[in-house]
């Protein structure tokens, strides 16, 4: 692992790292927050997964969640949300390829040789952030905007009793149905459509929900609810009767000053959680 820099943050510090992996097949960047009790002993940590055109840094500069995270004594860790880099597949499209990933392991060419995003952030990037760190991996949350949401919300159905809570902001909440979705799921995983079901987050949730708490957070005049699709997982979670809460915002888009506006709400959720543990 690389340190590309370290700068001190509310008390604790904001670093970016870089490491080879062997998931992805080259070299991925992460950020990760610590607060000042992790040189004393592990933290409960507190991931977040990005969106769509997002690297490590879009979040870590514009979230505003270190100040929270740090008064809850919580580490953040921010993933890329794709492969990079010179022999990668891309796409001349935003919403494919790198920056992209969509938190899928790719089956089909030309994606598959690197685009492993779900074993990337439920396998290896833990591992080595819990090697390298003072993290305690017996205690972690999950949250993340748009296609991140969507991500945190899959991982986290999909992966029970790994995170303690669950919070999305604006998620791609129905991606089989969505041009979000639809496209990119077709791409990566092929035309086979009983494939795209374990990463709808609205299918899981009337499948068999999350066995904790979930909380999300959507702007009412988003400029991408036709894409975002957040009645259906209203809807299922009403059906599933999920423990949690689906707030629509009034006025607010889906920018990062929408997110920053509720983060501290977000943390003290996961924090309730972790520290319950
Ligand atoms: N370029 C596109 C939309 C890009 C966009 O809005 N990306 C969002 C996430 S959207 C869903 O995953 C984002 O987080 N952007 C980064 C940021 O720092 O704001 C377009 O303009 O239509």
């Amino acid at each position: 692992m690389e340190t590309i820099s370290e700068n001190r943050c509310f008390g604790g510090v904001q670093g970016v790292y870089s490491h080879d992996s062997a998931v992805t097949g080259g070299k991925m960047t992460f950020g990760l927050f610590l607060p000042e009790e992790a040189e004393h002993g592990s933290v409960p940590l507190l991931w977040y997964l990005s969106g769509l055109t997002c690297t490590h840094e879009n979040a870590m500069t514009k979230a505003g969640a270190q100040a929270w995270a740090a008064e809850h004594g919580i580490a953040l860790c921010f993933p890329d949300t794709s492969p990079r880099g010179e022999g990668v597949a891309n796409d001349d499209a935003y919403d494919l390829g790198q920056g992209a990933g969509f938190y899928v392991n790719a089956t089909q060419d030309p994606w598959k040789p690197h685009f492993q995003m779900w074993d990337y952030i439920a396998e290896e990037l833990p591992r080595v952030v819990d090697h390298n760190f003072a993290v305690d991996p017996d205690r972690q949350s999950i949250t993340g905007h748009s296609m991140g949401g969507h991500g945190a919300l899959t991982l986290a159905m999909s992966l029970p009793g790994r995170y303690a809570s669950v919070s999305a902001f604006s998620p791609i909440a129905n991606p089989t149905q969505s041009d979000w979705g639809r496209k990119q799921l077709g791409a990566y995983l092929g035309s086979d459509e009983e494939a795209w079901k374990a990463h709808d987050s609205s299918l899981l949730m009337l499948d068999r929900g999350f066995d904790g708490s979930v909380l999300v957070d959507q702007g009412a005049s988003d400029q991408f609810l036709e894409l975002l699709k957040p009645e259906a997982l209203a809807h299922a979670m009403a059906a599933r009767r999920q423990d949690g809460a689906f707030r629509m915002q009034k006025g607010y888009d889906h920018s990062y000053f929408f997110v920053s506006t509720f983060m501290e709400e977000h943390v003290a959720f996961h924090a309730e959680a972790l520290y319950a543990l």
